[in-house]
């Protein structure tokens, strides 16, 4: 029997593990909350992050680990970036050596590191991969049709991933640029971040496509330097995530830009927009890791309440 555990129960692990079940006899959904574990069985949705979306009943949810991973053949870790550290510590002992799958996209605010490299220094496995992709999680878990990569070192490991993943709807693609996809989907939210403040302010079509290419550009440019493949930015987890992220009102990230282009603060932005929207942690992050970014360094400013979304964009604009 093929069983698989998805650590995480917000939208994208859901989704997720919707897609999965496609394939896999068993699903493990692990809750961080038992509250959500209960709510989810007794309903068979889970109504604060998917609402509307019946689960297959494949899935069960559980928030005990081990009970969760025990038997599993693929681990998928669907936790937010700025935690996945801590939690994937305090399960380190009992960790399966399977292949693991990250999910969560940004750059660790107290290291610089991205999801697969936090993954690698605390878990002591052979195999640690990313899923990325224009994959909106409302979309995928009504069935819409969507491609993703999966990037592990290993190509035969990679595919066989894929193989999990892969439904009619979900095409999922084995790809060896770990770095370049963590790369890709870390920076792309701080596009959508700054997409959404052009569009907030009512700048207009040519400013928001300016914005996107200047940051498709940087971000590029970041993985060169990082010794990721520019092929990566050019595909699916580059300029096919950017594309979805900066242009979409389901993503979190271009709502919490949008909501800053209109004026309000931050605090007010990220409340209104309502779940993870990892690029306003992951933007300062970048910094950190690479500081000749200044595509990123001008949405920090306006993160800052330094600079105004409108002064942001004219700066990003003249720099080009
Ligand atoms: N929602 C989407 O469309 C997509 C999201 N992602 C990425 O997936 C990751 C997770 O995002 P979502 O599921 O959408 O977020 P979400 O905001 O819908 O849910 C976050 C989940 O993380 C849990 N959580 C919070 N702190 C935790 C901790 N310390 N330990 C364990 N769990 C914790 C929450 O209880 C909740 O279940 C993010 O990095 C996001 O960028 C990637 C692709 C698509
Ligand atoms: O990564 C995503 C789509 O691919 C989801 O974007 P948000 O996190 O901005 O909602």
């Amino acid at each position: 029997m093929v069983h698989v555990a998805v650590l995480g129960a917000g939208a994208w692990g859901t989704a997720v593990a919707g897609v999965l079940a496609r394939n896999a006899e068993s699903v493990a959904l692990w809750c961080r909350r038992p509250e959500l574990a209960a709510e989810i069985t007794a309903t068979g949705e889970n109504t604060g992050y998917l609402p509307g979306v019946p689960l297959s009943p494949r899935i069960a949810a559980t928030a005990q680990f081990s009970g969760a991973v025990d038997g599993a053949s693929l681990v998928v870790l669907a936790i937010p970036l700025q935690q996945l550290r801590s939690r994937v510590s305090g399960w380190r002992t009992e960790f399966p050596d399977v292949p693991v799958v990250n999910l969560a996209k940004g750059v660790e605010a107290a290291t610089g590191e991205f999801g697969t490299e936090i993954v690698r220094d605390v878990l002591d496995v052979r195999h640690v991969l990313a899923l990325s992709g224009p994959n909106l999680a409302a979309e995928i878990a009504r069935g819409q049709p969507a491609a993703t990569v999966v990037a592990g070192s290993n190509l035969s490991v990679a595919q066989e991933v894929c193989g999990s993943f892969s439904t009619p709807a979900f095409h999922a693609h084995a790809v060896t640029d770990v770095l370049g996809v963590d790369v890709a989907g870390a920076f792309k939210n701080v596009v959508a971040l700054a997409v959404g403040m052009v569009e907030g302010a009512g700048l207009g079509a040519n400013a928001r496509a300016a914005v996107l290419t200047l940051g498709l550009s940087e971000m590029a440019a970041l993985g060169a330097r990082l010794g990721a493949s520019t092929s990566t930015f050019l595909g699916l987890a580059g300029a096919g995530d950017l594309v979805a992220t900066s242009t979409s009102r389901l993503s979190r990230n271009h709502r919490v830009g949008l909501a800053l282009g209109e004026g309000l603060p931050l605090g007010a932005a990220v409340a209104r927009a309502g779940g993870t929207a990892e690029g306003v942690a992951t933007a300062p992050a970048l910094l950190r890791r690479d500081p000749d970014l200044p595509f990123v360094r001008d949405v920090v400013a306006v993160l800052e309440g330094v600079r105004s979304p409108v002064e942001a964009v004219s700066r990003l604009l003249s720099a080009s």
